[in-house]
């Protein structure tokens, strides 16, 4: 179900009163993070007992979690090693390991300071003291041997008050290590070297797993994270964040199963929805079929088509049930397939007197212009979805922030600039690919699971905008029979959009083309809708 991410400062400053009334959050997060070991030696090796397990330990509360933990595995029949990377660590943590029997290297830096700015050692209040001696020399060598044969390894370097970049002798020692690796590697709360950049990826922590406290944490939603974090488990430690706050929410296919619009018992076709769909040329006729298609299989109450006669032939002809009179519709796509200019002017005109939702892809996308200059238009004051993919979307920001800008950089980091694209457009952002990014103006971010690699294929593009359309219509065809007239928040048609992106994903599973998934809608929508077996995950 639907995951919230939440900047760190907002979790850190969640923590704050709990820790004021004395609620042990850190036990909390251990004691889940001790649990998770467990679970995890227990799968590789049978058993707790007998295994060996390091904790490199940095000199903040991020340690604390990792060293009670593996103090409890240590009561549990596990050899621990800490490996104490500063002149200080968690005292009460260090001393929890200890007592349940783990050797400590303390393998500081021989740096004066490896953190000028710490003022935390400095403070008596801090948990974190000056408590290791450090002795290097011979301890780089032994904390390599034991890393090497560790069954598991916990991360507790450095957490949410970690900056970027660790000091050379921890990475120098990542980087000897890596190649030797062969347990499991637990990142507790975030991977310590943590940074999207994939930048020397060969020599970084390369978690198997990051168990995170109290919410997600926004950096770690970001898709060029993944090869570090491995699969993420959130842990609650009771922090009860108002998700009003998050920046990012993650959809799976449960979230599907679970608000997909079903029509209602009374309903009718008008209160279900019309998709208006100005698509297809006489170049492309096909993107007119493909769109249709999809529309009419994602459920809308009718479909009219908008675009030349030319293409409505092949598109009545393969659907009899869609019109092509001019009429009322409730959200209109536009854009695959290259309609021509005179069907796009006669709907845009037709459009102005109107707030309905526009889904605009492909060609439609070079009349999108910066949000200030969509005043006066028909673009204005209604919700706006664009489904550009890296290259549409490099052209598109080229055109509007006046510099060059390759489908490469959007690649490198596609979040940011799907939030860049819906902010200076004020458009919902699709932003397509293997990790679909759905940006809104007001920068949250909605990021649908992954769907199959099947789905990159000529035409899927079009299905995807038809889903949409329906979905735009269904939504504002609803609201408007609710007598409801403020507009639908940004983050409604974000979560539209992406739960639009997990139909597509899930026709994507069942077929190998465009039109295959096109036809798949059919029975996935019909699935969602009749509520038989559902959709499975995705990837
Ligand atoms: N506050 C709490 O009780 C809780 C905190 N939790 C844990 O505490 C972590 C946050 O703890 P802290 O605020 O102590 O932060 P960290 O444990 O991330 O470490 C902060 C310390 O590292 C130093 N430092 C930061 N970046 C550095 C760098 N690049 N090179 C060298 N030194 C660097 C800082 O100056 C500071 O001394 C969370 O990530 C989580 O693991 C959890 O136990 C949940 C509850």
């Amino acid at each position: 179900m639907s995951v919230f991410a939440y900047p760190s400062e907002v979790i850190r400053e969640a923590e704050v009163p709990l820790l004021e009334a004395g609620v042990p959050l850190m036990a909390r997060a251990a004691r889940a993070l001790a649990n998770i070991g467990i679970d995890t030696l227990t799968a590789d090796l049978g058993r707790v007992t007998g295994t060996r397990v390091c904790v490199l330990a940095g000199p903040g509360n991020n340690a604390g979690d990792a060293l009670f933990a593996a103090a409890t595995l240590g009561r549990r029949g596990a050899a621990v090693t800490v490996i104490a990377l500063f002149d200080r660590t968690h005292d009460e943590g260090l001393t929890a390991a200890r007592r349940s029997g783990a050797q400590v290297l303390a393998f500081a830096s021989t740096e004066a300071d490896d953190d000028p700015t710490s003022t935390e050692a400095a403070d008596p209040s801090s948990d974190s003291t000056r408590t290791v001696p450090a002795r290097n020399g011979s301890t780089r060598a032994e904390a390599l041997r034991e890393l090497s044969r560790a069954d598991l390894v916990l991360d507790g370097i450095l957490g949410t008050g970690g900056r970027r970049g660790l000091p050379g002798h921890i990475a120098s020692l990542i980087a000897a290590w890596a190649p030797h690796r062969t347990g499991n590697l637990i990142a507790v709360d975030v991977p310590s070297d943590l940074s999207p950049d994939s930048d020397g990826a060969e020599t970084r922590l390369h978690a198997d797993r990051t168990v995170t406290f109290g919410g997600l944490k926004a950096e770690l939603v970001d898709p060029r994270v993944h090869e570090f974090t491995g699969s993420i488990d959130v842990i609650d430690i009771g922090l009860g964040l108002d998700t009003g706050l998050a920046v990012a929410e993650l959809l799976d296919a449960d979230d599907l199963a679970a608000d997909f619009p079903r029509p209602e018992a009374s309903g009718h076709k008008y209160s279900r929805g019309v998709v208006g769909v100005l698509a297809g040329s006489e170049d492309y006729p096909g993107a007119g079929v493909l769109t249709t298609t999809s529309a009419v299989n994602t459920g809308a109450g009718m479909v009219r088509y908008l675009g030349s006669p030319f293409v409505a032939e092949f598109v009545i002809g393969v659907h009899p049930e869609v019109v092509s009179a001019s009429g009322r519709v409730n959200a209109v796509i536009f854009g695959p397939g290259d309609p021509e200019p005179e069907f796009v002017q006669g709907a845009t005109e037709a459009l102005s007197d109107s707030h309905i939702p526009v889904v605009i892809d492909a060609g439609g996308l070079d009349m999108v212009g910066r949000a200030e200059a969509m005043i006066g238009t028909w673009m204005a004051e209604r919700p706006i979805i664009i489904t550009p993919h890296a290259g549409e979307l490099a052209r598109m920001l080229s055109r509007l922030l006046g510099e060059i800008i390759t489908a490469g950089r959007i690649g490198q980091d596609p979040v940011g600039w799907a939030r860049q694209a819906a902010e200076v457009t004020g458009t919902i952002v699709v932003l397509k690919g293997h990790h679909t990014v759905i940006a809104a103006p007001d920068g949250l971010v909605v990021l649908p699971e992954p769907g199959p690699a099947s789905l990159a294929t000529a035409g899927s593009g079009d299905v995807l905008a038809g889903i949409l359309g329906t979905l735009a219509a269904i939504a504002s065809a609803e609201h408007r029979y609710d007598g409801d007239d403020s507009p639908l928040p940004h983050a409604d048609w974000a979560r539209l959009a992406g739960l639009g992106v997990l139909v597509h994903n899930a026709a994507g599973q069942r077929a190998v083309s465009a039109s295959g998934f096109a036809d798949a809608l059919t029975e996935v929508v019909g699935e969602l809708i009749h509520g038989a077996e559902l959709i499975s995950g995705t990837d």
